[in-house]
C-alpha cells in the first residue's frame, strides 16, 4: 500500500454455497491507473466487482477505498449507495438505464447522490431544492458533453443507438463524482468503431477528470492498448498480474485461456 492507493483489495474470498467463486483475490490499484481484470467465463470477475461495491457480502478478505491522498475507507459492511458517495462507482454488464426517461434525467438520477435535497423534494419540487436541482440539469449537462451525448440530452434513453447507451451508462456513473469507476464489460456488443470510441473515452475520463479505472473486459484488443496493468483470474484465484506484455506471454494466462481466440490480439 502506498500514499496514491486508491484500491486496496486483500484476500477477497467468496463462496456460493460450496463453490468458490472467489479465493483469497489480492488487487491494488494506485490513483490514475488504467487496470484491466480479465479471465475466462466464470473466473469469478463480475463477483469480485459485486463484493467490491457492497452488492454481496463476501465470505472473507478486507476492501479498503483511499482517497489518493493516504487515507482509506475500510468497506466491508457498507452498502453500496454509501460506497458510491465515497467515491467507487461501477456500470454493469448488461445495460441497466432507464429506458423510459431522457437521457438527461438518467445522468440527473446519478447526481442526486451527491446533493443534500435529495430525490423526493426534488421530486415534490420544495422551493429549497429548486435551486440545487438547476445545479444537478447544468452538471448532468455538462457530464453529457464530456461522453458526447449532449445532442441527445432530452431523447429517450431507449432511442439512443447501442454504443451511445453504453457511454450513457458511463455517464450516470459519473455523476456521483468518483474517484474510482469499475466498468463491467464496456465493450460488449459493440461494433469495432464503437469500441475504438470507448477506448479514446476511457482515456480522457482519466485524463482530464483524473478519474482511476478498473475494467473488466473480454475484447483483448481493448484490454491491451488501453491499461498499464493487468490481472488475470482463473477459478476465483488470480493467476498472474503484469503489464500487457507481460500477461500475453505469460504461460499461466495462456493455459488459462487454451482454446479461447483472445491473447492473440
Ligand atoms: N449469485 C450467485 N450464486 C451462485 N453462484 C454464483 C453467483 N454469482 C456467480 N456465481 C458463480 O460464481 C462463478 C464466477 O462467476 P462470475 O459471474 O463472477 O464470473 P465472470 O468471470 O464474471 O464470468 P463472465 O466473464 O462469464 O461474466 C461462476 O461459477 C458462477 O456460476
Amino acid at each position: 500500500m502506498t500514499t496514491e492507493t486508491i484500491l486496496d483489495v486483500k484476500q477477497l474470498t467468496m463462496d456460493f454455497g460450496g463453490l468458490r467463486a472467489l479465493n483469497h483475490v489480492d488487487l491494488t490499484i494506485n490513483r490514475g491507473e488504467i487496470v484491466a481484470l480479465i479471465g475466462p467465463n466464470g473466473a469469478g470477475k463480475t463477483t469480485f466487482f459485486n463484493c467490491v461495491t457492497g452488492i454481496y457480502t463476501p465470505t472473507g478478505g478486507d476492501v479498503f477505498l483511499g482517497d489518493g491522498d493516504g487515507r482509506l475507507t475500510r468497506l466491508n459492511g457498507v452498502k453500496p449507495n454509501r460506497i458510491a458517495a465515497l467515491g467507487m462507482t461501477r456500470t454493469f454488464q448488461n445495460i441497466r438505464l432507464f429506458q423510459n426517461m431522457t437521457v438527461l434525467e438518467n445522468v440527473m438520477i446519478g447526481r442526486h447522490i451527491r446533493t443534500n435535497a435529495g430525490i423526493f423534494s426534488a421530486l415534490t419540487r420544495m422551493p429549497s431544492a429548486r435551486r440545487e436541482e438547476k445545479q444537478i440539469i447544468d452538471d448532468a449537462y455538462q457530464l453529457l458533453k464530456k461522453v458526447d451525448l449532449a445532442e441527445w440530452a432530452n431523447e429517450f434513453a431507449k432511442n439512443l443507438p447501442y454504443g451511445a447507451q453504453r457511454r450513457l451508462e458511463i455517464a450516470r456513473a459519473m455523476a456521483t463524482d468518483p474517484v474510482l469507476l469499475l466498468l463491467d464489460e464496456p465493450a460488449a456488443g459493440m461494433n469495432p468503431q464503437e469500441t475504438q470510441e470507448l477506448d479514446t473515452l476511457i482515456r480522457r475520463i482519466r485524463d482530464k477528470e483524473g478519474i482511476t479505472i478498473l475494467l473488466i473486459e473480454h475484447d483483448m484488443k481493448l484490454v491491451m492498448n488501453l491499461s498499464e496493468r493487468i490481472y488475470v483470474m482463473d477459478y476465483g484465484s488470480r493467476i498472474a498480474t503484469g503489464t500487457p506484455v507481460d500477461i500475453k506471454n505469460n504461460p499461466a494466462v495462456i493455459k488459462a485461456y487454451l482454446g479461447e481466440e483472445v491473447v492473440d490480439a
